[in-house]
């Protein structure tokens, strides 16, 4: 078996298309254009491209962005308050603050200052909250894109067994949360778990957020199952790759999403998504 490649590239591009209509048609009605603040503490390379690419993905569909570069050594206070002042700020729609921050700034203490209703990310422990009870609003924007990616191969997700590889609060915790929502009976497997191998083995859905390149071998997935890469990994020689050993699972896989081109796009599809959420539902 070969299986089908879940083209997130194309996906996430029709989507964007979807949004820069649903954009014209409010500037026709005269209604107010969505905007997202973007806010950058440090010179992470990596966090300055992907911000970069947030900022492009705004432009694209017809947004307002705005983005704050602030420097490494900005205290807690200063960025809470800016925060405060973007939370007040009636023309701003969505919030997101890159992750990660630098050491001396609790993470925590800042995902919590953001309002709710402009938490565009969907970090939040009241959007995760309500994701977990079942009653989802904002939610997390790369398991909300993958969710997005499942839902295009027709597979039925209801009573599939999946296995999340990886707990953190971006990725692993809200991706097992919607699964349960979608029917999947769950297991998050992290680094504390016994027999990974076993458990992947027997999963119809393998999804795997762990940061380290290859660390499934293809060997483990089961035939015709569905697996996502979220994973990104950067090769000495600059090339990219995700946690999953693409080659030998595309021959065991039905479904199988690349890296590049498969979550990574979906997932600032979903923040674009969210920002037009939450200026519809809660700003209008
Ligand atoms: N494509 C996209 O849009 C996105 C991609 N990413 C990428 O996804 C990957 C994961 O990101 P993120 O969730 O933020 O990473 P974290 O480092 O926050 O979490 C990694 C998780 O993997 C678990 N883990 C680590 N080693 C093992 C092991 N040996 N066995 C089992 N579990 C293990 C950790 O377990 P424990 O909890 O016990 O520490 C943790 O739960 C990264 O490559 C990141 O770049 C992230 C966000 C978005
Ligand atoms: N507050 C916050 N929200 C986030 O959503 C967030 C964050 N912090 N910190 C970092 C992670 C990582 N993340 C990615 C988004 C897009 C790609 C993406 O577009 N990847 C392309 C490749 C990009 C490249 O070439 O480098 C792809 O997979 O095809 C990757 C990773 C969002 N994150
Ligand atoms: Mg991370």
């Amino acid at each position: 078996m070969t299986a089908q490649i879940i083209d997130g590239k194309a996906i996430s591009q029709s989507i964007r298309t979807q949004l820069k209509h649903k954009v014209s048609a409010r500037k026709t009605a005269g209604q107010r254009i969505p905007s997202l603040t973007v806010i950058l503490v440090g010179a992470d390379p990596a966090s300055q491209i992907y911000v970069e690419n947030k900022r492009r993905a705004c432009e694209e569909v017809g947004f307002i962005s705005r983005s704050y570069d602030l420097p490494s050594d900005t205290s807690e206070a200063d960025l809470l308050t800016l925060i405060d002042t973007c939370n007040d700020d009636v023309s701003i729609d969505g919030i997101l603050v890159q992750l990660p921050l630098p050491e001396h700034i609790e993470e925590s203490k800042v995902i919590e200052r953001i309002r709710p209703d402009k938490d565009v990310d969907g970090f939040h422990p009241y959007n995760v909250g309500r994701l977990a009870q079942r009653i989802p609003v904002l939610r997390s924007c790369t398991p909300m894109g993958i969710m997005t990616l499942i839902k295009s191969t027709g597979v039925d997700t209801y009573g599939l067994d999946a296995v999340i590889v990886g707990a953190s609060n971006i990725v692993g915790r809200p991706m097992t949360l919607e699964l349960l929502l979608a029917g999947c009976t769950t297991t998050t497997c992290h680094r504390f778990t016994r027999n990974l191998e076993d458990k992947v083995k027997q999963a119809d859905l393998v999804i795997v957020a762990v940061g380290k390149p290859g660390f499934i071998p293809g060997s483990w997935i089961k035939p015709g199952a569905i697996v996502i890469d979220v994973g990104i990994n950067r090769q000495k020689d600059g090339k990219l790759v995700g946690d999953v050993a693409f080659e030998s699972a595309q021959q065991h896989a039905a479904w199988i999403t690349p890296v590049p081109g498969g979550v990574g796009p979906m997932t600032i599809a979903s923040l674009l998504e969210n920002t037009l959420y939450a200026a519809e539902e809660y700003h209008d």
